[in-house]
């Protein structure tokens, strides 16, 4: 098994999220305000659980190189990505402290869930899995975007420049060489897991969009 054959297979879902229309509105600088305030917020809880789910697949990892770099990235999603998240919510008066707490949407706790689910089973590859979507995704949003040119807006050039930038991009290519290296001698039905565990991962991904951009249905209160 190799990550080529599972971006192969999440063909289809990968164009319902490039295609999303608040992928497309983030790339015309035509996003509203609060649908942006909602993203960051559920992203900021999503990012919570995303870093520890790393770092706990530090501790099941085969070896103690990929131990160190799924340590290493437990740690600098929040330098990347959390410093992003910071300086969104300045501009967006989201108040200090209040960034990645409140009531977490649907998806953000079933999407959280999932990846918490897979690691607490113990099984490296399928955890590794879970985390995959999160990676590239965002990697081929930004760097598509760009492509388009950058919107005047700051709030979304600035998000489109981190998951455009070399730093993003490095890291999803250490988790995709980290997954083909470690993948390549997979069985069967451990393939089998990985796919479901990448689909719904995939899954996920879109309907977080969704949750931000169609907001009420997707919340409690
Ligand atoms: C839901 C989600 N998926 C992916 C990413 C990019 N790491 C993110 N920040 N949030």
């Amino acid at each position: 098994m190799q990550f080529a054959s599972l971006r192969e297979r999440a063909e289809k879902d990968w164009q319902r999220i490039r295609q999303h229309p608040m992928v497309v509105a983030i790339g015309q600088g035509t996003l509203e305000r609060s649908v942006f305030r909602t993203f960051i917020q559920q992203d900021a809880l999503y990012l919570q659980d995303f870093s520890r789910v790393l770092a706990r697949l530090a501790s099941l990892a085969p070896d103690i190189a990929a131990a160190r770099l799924l340590l290493a990235h437990a740690d600098t999603v929040f330098q990347v990505e959390g410093e992003l998240h910071q300086s969104a919510a300045r501009d967006l008066g989201i108040l200090e402290g209040q960034l990645g707490r409140g009531p977490k949407g649907l998806i953000t706790k079933a999407y959280g869930d999932h990846m918490v689910r897979q690691v607490m089973q113990g099984a490296f590859l399928p955890a590794l899995a879970a985390v995959l979507p999160c990676y590239w995704t965002y990697a081929e949003i930004g760097t598509e975007l760009y492509g388009l040119g950058l919107p005047e807006d700051k709030l979304l050039r600035d998000w489109i420049l981190v998951y455009s930038g070399d730093e993003y991009r490095r890291a999803v290519d250490e988790i995709v060489s980290l997954f083909d290296r470690l993948a390549g001698a997979s069985g069967k039905d451990e393939d089998a897991q990985v796919e479901e565990v990448f689909d719904w991962s995939m899954i996920y991904e879109w309907l977080f969009w969704e949750q931000a951009y169609n907001g009420q249905q997707f919340f409690v209160n």
